[in-house]
């Protein structure tokens, strides 16, 4: 079997043309603009690559985009001022702080000074809970791209066996809320896992959010699975030239191709989604924080 590759690239402009049709939507019948503010602290090259490109496609859609740099060595306090500020501006409906912070900075109290109500990356105890329980709001960047992607795809969701490689804050676990959600039977493995590769095939869908390069081979893969790969490695590629670089997943895509009924690439799948996704929650967050409701299309 040859696998179809999912073409998140693709998917994600499409979700972004339906964000930009929201946004004049919200301009044009309650003249709300929304806005979307990004912090980023010290000169991270691939960090510095994200923040230009979330601010590319917020001012694509037609909303307010905000960037505020920092010096690496920022105090925590200048930090924490800088999100208060941004908490009470009434044209900002969406914080995001780039992560990692650097090593001085707590990135615990940078994400409890972050008012919920704008907490567009849903990295709040008050947005995870409510992902958790069913409530709306912001959900996860990643996990919502992934959910997107799985959904057009499969149709229904039910009674999938998803086994999630990871259980980090940021991926793993709000995936776990998702899947679980749209009534799959979810397998959370990380590194202490044993038999790692048992556990995958049995999966239907597989989530892979680890950070190691094609760790998960073509024969942990059940026939006709669906592989969400969210690993984003960074490898030196001497071949496109001196200091070049290209990026991998965690996924042996070659061989899981042979495999599966349909895969996401690295680049061009997840990480498109992450972005879009950033956008659909400001558009969530600027709806609720005006009382409307948000739309159902942008959201979990
Ligand atoms: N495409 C996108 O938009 C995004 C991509 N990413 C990428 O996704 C990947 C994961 O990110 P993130 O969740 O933040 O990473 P973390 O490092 O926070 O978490 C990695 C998880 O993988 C588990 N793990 C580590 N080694 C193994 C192993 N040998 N076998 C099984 N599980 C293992 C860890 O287990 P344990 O908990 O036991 O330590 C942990 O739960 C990275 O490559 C990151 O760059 C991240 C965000 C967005
Ligand atoms: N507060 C916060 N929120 C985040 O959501 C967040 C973060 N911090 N820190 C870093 C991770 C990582 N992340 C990615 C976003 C887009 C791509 C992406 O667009 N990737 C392209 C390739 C881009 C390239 O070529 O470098 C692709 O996969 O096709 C990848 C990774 C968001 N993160």
């Amino acid at each position: 079997m040859t696998a179809k590759i999912i073409d998140g690239k693709r998917f994600a402009e499409d979700l972004r043309g339906r964000i930009a049709d929201h946004v004049s939507r919200l301009k044009s019948e309650h003249g709300i603009i929304p806005g979307l503010a990004v912090v980023i602290v010290g000169e991270d090259p691939a960090s510095q690559v994200y923040v230009s490109s979330k601010a590319k496609h917020t001012a694509a859609v037609g909303m307010n985009s905000f960037k505020h740099e920092l010096p690496a060595d920022t105090p925590e306090a200048d930090l924490l001022a800088l999100v208060h500020q941004l908490n009470a501006d009434p044209t900002v409906h969406g914080i995001l702080v780039q992560m990692p912070v650097p090593k001085h900075i707590d990135p615990n109290n940078v994400i409890e000074a972050i008012d919920p109500a704008k907490d567009v990356d849903c990295f709040t105890p008050a947005n995870v809970g409510k992902v958790q329980i069913g409530l709306p709001g912001p959900v996860s960047c990643t996990p919502l791209g992934c959910l997107m992607l799985l959904r057009d795809e499969l149709g229904s969701l039910e009674g999938k066996h998803a086994v999630i490689i990871g259980r980090s804050n940021l991926v793993g676990k709000p995936m776990m809320q998702l899947l679980l959600r749209d009534n799959c039977t979810v397998t959370v493995a990380h590194s202490r896992t044993k038999n790692l590769d048992e556990v995958v095939r049995q999966a239907d869908i597989v989530v892979a959010a680890v950070g190691r390069p094609n760790m998960v081979k073509g024969d942990w893969i059940k026939p006709g699975a669906t592989i969400i790969d969210v690993g984003i490695n960074r490898m030196p590629a001497p071949e496109k030239g001196e200091g070049k670089t290209r990026l991998i997943g965690d996924v042996d895509f070659a061989a899981a191709s042979e495999v599966a009924a349909a895969i996401t690439p690295v680049p061009g799948g997840v990480g498109p989604m992450t972005i879009a996704c950033l956008l659909a929650n400001t558009i969530t967050t600027a709806s609720l924080m005006n009382g409307l409701t948000p739309p159902v299309d942008l959201t979990a």
